[in-house]
């Protein structure tokens, strides 16, 4: 039986832990969570999810892996009141944007640590989740962090610098496409449909794009070549797309959240 100590119970560490639950890859049991002060989130998530809130302070130092899941200005701090609590034995996993792990090394001092870029659909087992090691992780360790991450999704190992572009385009990426569904949502109302129509359609869309995408050997220039008619619908739309700037503001939004990804390792 494993001991997985969240450090931070928000957003993300809501969604991992849920996925694991979901996936069977942890039981309840094995995931002990705490945060700053917000003593009801802990509850929730207790009743909610079964894990266990940090009663003991002997839990971390029986810890085999730390998670580190607090917004990244929260870091320092928060490394630091935990320092004096574990021991050399736990590895160190940090959900967190940017910081590296020169940055935990310093404050938590040498041992494994993992940095992982997941995002919010580990909930439903579908993250694209990035990883990044250091040389203390073992091939057991490795193999333990591949197959939490495998069991809520696909992962893909970079190299640490790389983290900052799978940040900007997968960590937020969640967002953006529910940004593009709140525009979906807003002009189809505007063009006739109802919201729930609109969501019905477009979910569907989205996901059948991703599939034809997964599935098909063409590159995604030739498979939106087939849907788009001479003279047709398509062509209107994507006319448009391009007389708004689409690539540059694709460009823009991904730069702008790389660049953050790397102040946010600066403090
Ligand atoms: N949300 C997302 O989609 C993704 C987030 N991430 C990363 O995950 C991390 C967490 O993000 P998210 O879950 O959205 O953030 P939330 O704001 O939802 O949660 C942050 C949590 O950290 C806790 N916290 C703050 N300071 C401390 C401390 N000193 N000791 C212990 N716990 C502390 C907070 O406790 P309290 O409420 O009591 O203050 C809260 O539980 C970030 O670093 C982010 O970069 C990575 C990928 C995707
Ligand atoms: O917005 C953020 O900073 C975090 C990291 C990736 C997704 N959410």
């Amino acid at each position: 039986m494993k001991k997985i100590v969240f450090i931070g119970a928000g957003s993300m560490a809501e969604a991992l832990m849920q996925g694991w639950i979901k996936q069977n890859v942890l039981t309840a049991q094995e995931i002990y969570i705490t945060n700053r002060s917000d003593k009801e989130r802990l509850q929730f998530l207790h009743e909610t999810y079964g894990v266990n809130k940090v009663d003991d302070p002997a839990i971390y130092q029986q810890a085999d892996v730390i998670i580190l899941a607090m917004k990244p200005k929260d870091a320092i701090v928060a490394m630091r009141e935990l320092k004096s609590k574990i021991t050399a034995q736990s590895a160190v996993v940090s959900v967190l944007a940017g910081v590296s792990i020169e940055t935990i090394t310093h404050f938590l001092g040498d041992r494994p640590i993992a940095r992982v870029m997941p995002n919010t659909s580990a909930t439903i087992g579908m993250s694209a989740s990035g990883i990044a090691f250091n040389d203390k992780v073992s091939a057991t360790q490795r193999s333990m962090f591949l197959e939490l991450l495998e069991a809520i999704g696909s992962v893909i190992e970079v190299n640490e610098d790389q983290l900052h572009a799978v940040t900007a385009l997968s960590g937020s990426g969640p967002a953006y496409i529910y940004y593009l569904m709140e525009a979906f949502e807003r002009v189809g109302t505007k063009v006739g449909l109802s919201k729930d129509t609109v969501r019905l359609l477009m979910t569907q869309t989205l996901a059948g794009s991703a599939e034809m995408l997964k599935q098909s050997t063409d590159e995604p220039d030739v498979l939106r070549k087939k849907v788009t008619s001479p003279g047709g619908t398509t062509e209107a739309g994507i006319q448009a797309l391009e007389q708004h700037h689409f690539h540059e503001a694709i460009e823009a939004c991904i730069k702008e959240a790389e660049a953050r990804s790397r102040s946010l390792a600066n403090g």
